[in-house]
Parts: structure tokens; sequence; C-alpha cells
């Protein structure tokens, strides 16, 4: 679904932040993304979501090759591709509902079309009842699922989220897991960038380990 080969990656003059990585993200797999702070986690998400090009290197997104796609192709695969970023960016003027709404409203989908599926996706994610809520009276909690419903609603087939379970406390940590994992049961790839090693010890699942700008996989 997504190939990595030989990537690196530098920041304008920097050194190579990213060198030699080559890895394949499997249709369906689940894996976590780890290593030291500085590492190179959250820039190798960004090229999996293509916010970035690599310096070097091929990159092949759902059989297209990355340095091949124009700006109108871009939109259409990134779809495909759900986000959860460290910083949640939800809008704080709506509400939790119409910040999970909005990639289909942004598309100009009627609001009579959509209303039920993102009913249930808020219930699916344990926010039936916060639906109205702003996010600044939400907990973190809360927006972090916010979030991830928000990536989920377009129905991706790859869910990048990087450290979701940064700010909670270890029993919710474990219950945003089990949403991973039941994402992951229904199709989903799942891709968890984190250095919470109790996280990723409670399931057995590939693991991609940067270290020095390299990428190890343990299967
Ligand atoms: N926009 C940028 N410009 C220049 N250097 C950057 C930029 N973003 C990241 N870097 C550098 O790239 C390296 C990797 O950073 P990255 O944020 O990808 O690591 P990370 O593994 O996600 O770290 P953390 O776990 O602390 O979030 C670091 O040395 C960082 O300073």
């Amino acid at each position: 679904m997504i190939r990595f080969e030989n990537v690196g990656l530098r920041y304008g003059m920097g050194p190579e932040v990213l060198r030699d990585v080559t890895f394949r993200i499997p249709e369906g797999s689940f894996q976590f993304l780890s290593g030291p702070s500085g590492a190179g986690k959250t820039t190798l998400l960004r090229l999996l979501f293509m916010s970035m090009k690599p310096t070097r290197g091929l990159i092949t997104v759902f059989g297209k090759d990355r340095s091949s796609l124009d700006r109108r192709e871009l939109p259409l695969i990134r779809r495909k591709i759900g986000v959860v970023f460290q910083d949640f960016r939800l809008l704080d003027h709506m509400t939790t509902y119409e910040n999970v709404a909005l990639p289909l409203r942004v598309r100009g989908r009627e609001e009579s079309s959509y209303r039920a599926d993102v009913v249930d996706l808020l219930n699916w994610v344990g926010l039936g009842e916060r639906m109205h809520a702003r996010p600044p009276i939400l907990s973190g909690g809360e927006k972090q699922r916010a979030a991830i419903a928000r990536a989920l609603i377009e129905q991706p087939k790859i869910l990048l989220a990087d450290e979701p379970t940064g700010n909670v406390d270890p029993p919710l940590a474990r219950r945003l897991l089990r949403l991973f994992l039941e994402l992951n049961r229904l199709g989903t790839a799942v891709v968890i960038a984190t250095h919470d090693v109790a996280l990723m010890d409670q399931v057995e699942a590939r693991r991609m380990v940067l270290s020095q700008g390299r990428l190890d996989i343990y299967d």
C-alpha cells in the first residue's frame, strides 16, 4: 500500500534526519513507530502523509510514485490517509460534531447525507454525550478521541497517529489502544508513533524503530 525505498530526508542544509529508510506498510497491517525523541518519527509521518518530499529515495503511495503526483492528485490520495496530529488541530469555535464533520462539509456534502455517520462515529469513540461541546472544554483524552474521529470520518485506508497516548493516563491509553485495534480489525492499516514502551508491550505488533535516522523493523 505504501512503500519507501532508500528514503533520505534533510531539512534545509542540515544533516540527514532519515537515512536509507526502506519499509512497506501492507494493507490492513498494524505497527508501532518508535525511537527516542528526535529520532525522526514525526518526520517519517510527514513523509507518509506527503506533506514533505524526500530528499532522496522512492516513495510509492497506493501504487503511485510520490514524486510524480501533481497538486490535483495529492488531495485525492490524502483522503485515503487519516492523521491524528500531536496537537489535535481541532477548531475551537466549532462543536465536536462540527469538527468531525468538517472534512465532509468542505467537500460540499449535504449534512443530511452524513449526520448519522458522524453521530455513529462519535458514539464509537465514546463522545456521543459530548458532541455539542467545543474543544476548549473537552479533556485531553476527549480531544484526542475527537481528533481520532475526525481522522476516520472519510474511512481512510490507513490511520497515522503521532503520540496518541502522550497526554493521557494509562487507563485511557489502554482504551485508545483498544480503539485502534478494533479499527484495525475492521480493515484499516494503523501506524502509531510512540515512545510509550508500556503501550507497545500490550500487543504483539510489528515495531518500526528509528535510531539516529535509521530504521529497524521487528516483525
Ligand atoms: N522543520 C524542521 N526544521 C529543521 N529540523 C527539524 C524540523 N523538524 C524536525 N527537525 C529535526 O529533525 C530531527 C527529527 O525530528 P522529529 O520531530 O521527526 O523527531 P521525533 O522522533 O518525532 O521526536 P519527538 O519524539 O521528540 O517528537 C530532530 O533533530 C529535529 O530537530
